[in-house]
């Protein structure tokens, strides 16, 4: 990445984008024609088009290092505005200043000629990001494993899914060592792995200072990846801060009724995101009604989806232990990587360790697709009865048990096995998304987010208006 870049890595000035919309073909030709024999013959000219703005006066900046969100409802500008970025569109009033080699992933279509081979496509793309011939083919083989795409790279891409083609896009995108990596939406097509496997490098992209600007409908992933939000509605910028009130904002925009929209929208620029204040509900408007015990859950009869596959990366591995065998089991010991709401399960793994180690411990984490660890444990200050030191040629078995407490949705195991030094500790090898689960839809659900506390609620109304 290059260090002698100004400050900031993308600043808009009062850019906008006109469409002029003709609502008949033949209105083209006579917008063409008219205006010019109105003005011949005297007449004042009229118009035959309407002006659009699909973007409209729109700041901003982005500093160096930054990763920014971008949300908005479906038609609010957000991909025109990723495009005049990237330079793919000009546009039609204000400035756009970019600083450094951005990579972009835009909506599917964009960037790759549909004609070549997937191969040819990866060079011509590192070619346009500013890669010499050498520098691609050097970097080839690890764009094409991270593509995982097989046979279909020599393949012309308009033979490919729409999967496979967004895996060869990201792969390069991510391969070229981006100052900006510009991502719209276009993860939403890969199946869950990639998606995470994608998330992963983001992270690290991130980590190495680069500037990230990320478009996305879903709230949860802008809070977590984001350090700011910008929030566009019908082409302008409505709010641009922290992510977590821009995306409250967003939501409440996006799931008002239409007759609202209108008011909110106002409310939303005027308080620049803090919300009206609320009346509080009176005490006796929701009742919590005693928890019930979750059902027990039966077992399916196909607990696996073979299709659903982690993509197991070491975080650390310094030869000493090595883990293996890690497998999710029901309590009977069937291996299971689909699982119902509630559901006891078991983590397993293997360890096998190739030198002495005292002090050590197992641990597990489980994350989402984006990478947010949700919760995990540890064998380190707990457990006397388990064995904390190991000789060359110990092999040690290792079990969590839990009752699943997500939603439904795919999670990623992270296992680990280490030494504790004082209060913190040496992982001597560690395995980030060593397995991927499935949480099963459950179509009477109560909780939203990632866990379900059990909650039971119980709304009753007090009264009754006279209407
Ligand atoms: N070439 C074009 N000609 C006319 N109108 C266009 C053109 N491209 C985009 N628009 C309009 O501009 C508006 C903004 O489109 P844009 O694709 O930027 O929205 P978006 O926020 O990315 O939407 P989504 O979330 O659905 O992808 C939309 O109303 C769209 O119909």
């Amino acid at each position: 990445m290059s260090s002698d870049l100004p400050d900031h890595a993308i600043h808009l000035q009062g850019v906008s984008k006109h469409y002029l919309i003709y609502k008949r073909p033949e209105d083209r030709l006579k917008q063409m024609i008219m205006p010019k024999l109105r003005r011949v013959t005297g007449m004042k000219p009229r118009k035959y088009f309407t002006d659009f703005a699909a973007v409209h006066d729109v700041d901003f900046t982005v500093e160096r290092g930054e990763t920014v969100g971008i949300i908005g409802r479906n038609g609010s500008g957000k991909s025109t505005l990723l495009q005049m970025i990237c330079g793919i569109l000009q546009p039609s009033s204000g400035s756009v200043e970019v600083n450094g080699r951005i990579a972009a992933l835009l909506e599917l279509g964009a960037g790759f000629n549909a004609d070549f081979t997937g191969r040819e496509n990866v060079f011509l793309n590192a070619a346009i990001l500013g890669l010499t011939r050498e520098e691609t083919e050097a970097r080839f083989d690890s764009i094409a494993r991270f593509a995982d795409i097989g046979i279909f790279i020599d393949q012309p891409v308009k033979t490919y899914s729409s999967g496979m083609y967004v895996r060869l896009a990201f792969a390069v995108a991510i391969n070229v060592d981006p100052d900006i990596l510009v991502v719209d939406e276009a993860l939403s097509v890969g199946d869950e792995a990639f998606q995470r496997k994608c998330f992963a490098r983001i992270e690290q992209i991130r980590e190495s200072g680069a500037t990230i600007l990320f478009v996305s409908h879903s709230a949860q992933t802008i809070v977590q990846l984001c350090d700011r939000a910008i929030l566009m509605d019908g082409g302008s910028k409505l709010l641009d801060g922290e992510p977590k009130p821009v995306v409250q904002q967003y939501q409440r925009l996006v799931n008002a009724d239409p007759v609202r929209q209108k008011t909110i929208r106002e409310e939303i620029i005027t308080c620049q995101g803090v919300p009206p204040e609320e009346p509080a509900p009176p005490a006796a408007d929701v009742k919590i009604a005693p928890s019930e015990a979750e059902p027990e859950a039966e077992e399916r009869a196909d607990p696996i989806d073979p299709s659903l596959v982690a993509h197991p990366k070491d975080i650390e591995n310094t030869g000493i232990v090595e883990i293996f065998d890690v497998s999710l089991e029901t309590e009977q010991g069937t291996p299971v990587n689909l699982v119902e709401m509630g559901q006891r399960m078991v983590l397993r793994f293997q360890a096998r360790f190739n030198d002495k180690v005292d002090n050590t411990f197992a641990a597990m984490a489980i994350r989402t697709i984006a990478g947010l660890k949700l919760f995990g444990a540890s064998t380190r200050l707990v457990l006397p009865d388990h064995p904390s030191s190991a000789d060359a040629g110990d092999v040690w078995d290792v079990r969590f048990s839990f009752n699943c407490p997500l939603t439904p949705g795919v999670y990623f195991f992270t296992v680990a096995v280490g030494k504790a030094l004082g209060a913190g500790a040496e992982h001597h090898h560690r395995i980030q998304d060593a397995l991927a689960f499935r949480v099963k839809f459950r179509p009477d659900l109560v909780a939203t987010g990632f866990v379900d506390a059990g909650i039971t609620p119980l709304v009753s109304r007090i009264e009754r208006s006279a209407a």
